[in-house]
């Protein structure tokens, strides 16, 4: 590649050619056969859009209000593990590009920088990532959430155990220091065949809990919903996310909003997913890819990518607002045989 990055995928690009090998696969790689992997991104090549035209459009505003929360954009930084294996600063200097950004960071408890340190170093709207790891970590989590001005809780359900990702276990991938447990369990690498991230997650996840355990949709604690397969990352030949969006949007029935991730790598993307019903999207890999190119910058530039083709899709398909954004603005596989659009 010549020359800047005039996409994500050229940020991919980038980070592959700076990164160390086992780095990259980490980043990039999914579960087992990787097939989910592929249909995340396959899934929004499948779906049109159908623009609306001679809309006045001299005036795009893509901001939204998440949780309570004004953004310049439907976009937040995905929790995800690891930020110092893609740049020294880490997290901080992802959360720093997200508040550059006005958009909001998620920041998996995961992270190699502590909660502490992110919220120290920027403005921006924090959420912070769980899983349903043992009691004592999950309270300690908490109660750090609350004292450092972390807005919502996200937790990650899918994960009583990490999924196979093989490159990482051909690789005998190190999992960083991650430094939030602290204190809380060792910090040490605690196995030295295959992945040690899967010794990791073993010894800090409890795969007990379940539906019974919680009862937090009837006492109104659950304020949104993240339609996610983790990446591709836990169990393959689950289906593409955004091929089921539409019906979880359905089955919640706008009870609390939903939001979306997996494979998001254009605007047009974001536009379709928002189409189909999500109110916002997260964005993965994409960061991580900025951040190891560029550290803070290169997450700006990725984030301000996206947002610029989105609101170049905005114009061009006739949506003023994100609320202008439909259902009827999208043709998914099926419809499009219908219609012969
Ligand atoms: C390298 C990597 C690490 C991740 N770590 C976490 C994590 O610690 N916690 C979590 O809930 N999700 C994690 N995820 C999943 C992301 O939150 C998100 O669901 C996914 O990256 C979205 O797909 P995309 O990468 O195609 O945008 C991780 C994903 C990647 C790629
Ligand atoms: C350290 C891992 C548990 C992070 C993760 O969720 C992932 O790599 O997909």
């Amino acid at each position: 590649m010549a020359g800047e990055p005039v996409n994500v995928n050229e940020f991919e690009e980038l980070a592959r050619k700076v990164l160390p090998k086992i780095y990259y696969d980490f980043f990039s790689g999914g579960a087992e056969d990787q097939y989910t992997l592929k249909e995340n991104i396959e899934a929004f090549r499948r779906i049109t859009i159908r623009p609306r035209i001679l809309v006045d459009v001299s005036k795009i505003d893509m901001s939204t209000i998440i949780l309570g929360h004004r953004t310049s954009a439907p976009i937040i930084v995905a929790p995800t593990s690891s930020h110092q294996l893609a740049h020294p600063e880490g997290e901080v200097a992802t959360a720093r590009g997200a508040a550059a950004c006005n958009v909001i960071m998620g920041v998996a408890f995961t992270s190699t920088c502590t909660m502490e340190e992110v919220a120290s170093s920027c403005k921006a709207v924090r959420f912070i990532q769980t899983f349903a790891f043992k009691r004592e970590i999950t309270a300690n989590m908490v109660q750090r959430a609350e004292r450092n001005g972390f807005r919502a809780i996200i937790l990650t359900a899918d994960t009583p155990r990490l999924g196979r990702k093989e490159a990482d276990i051909k690789n005998k991938m190190i999992a960083p220091p991650f430094k939030n447990f602290e204190g809380l369990i060792s910090t040490e690498a605690v196995s030295d065949k295959g992945s040690n991230v899967e010794a990791y997650a073993a010894e800090t996840l409890d795969p007990s809990f379940c539906w019974k355990q919680t009862k937090a949709i009837e006492a109104g604690v659950v304020a949104g919903i993240i339609v996610s397969n983790h990446g591709a990352r836990q169990l393959d030949y689950t289906p593409a996310t955004i091929s089921v969006l539409e019906e979880v949007v359905h089955a919640v029935q706008g009870k609390v909003p939903v939001l979306f991730d997996g494979g998001i790598r254009r605007g047009t993307d974001i536009f379709k997913a928002l189409a189909l019903g999500a109110k916002a999207v997260l964005i993965g890999r994409p960061v991580i890819y900025g951040l190891a190119a560029k550290g803070e910058t290169g997450v700006k530039q990725v984030i301000d990518m996206l947002k610029n083709e989105l609101e170049q899709t905005m114009a061009l398909a006739g949506c003023c607002t994100v609320d202008d954004i439909t259902r009827s603005h999208v043709n998914t596989e099926t419809e499009r045989f219908l219609c012969r659009m």
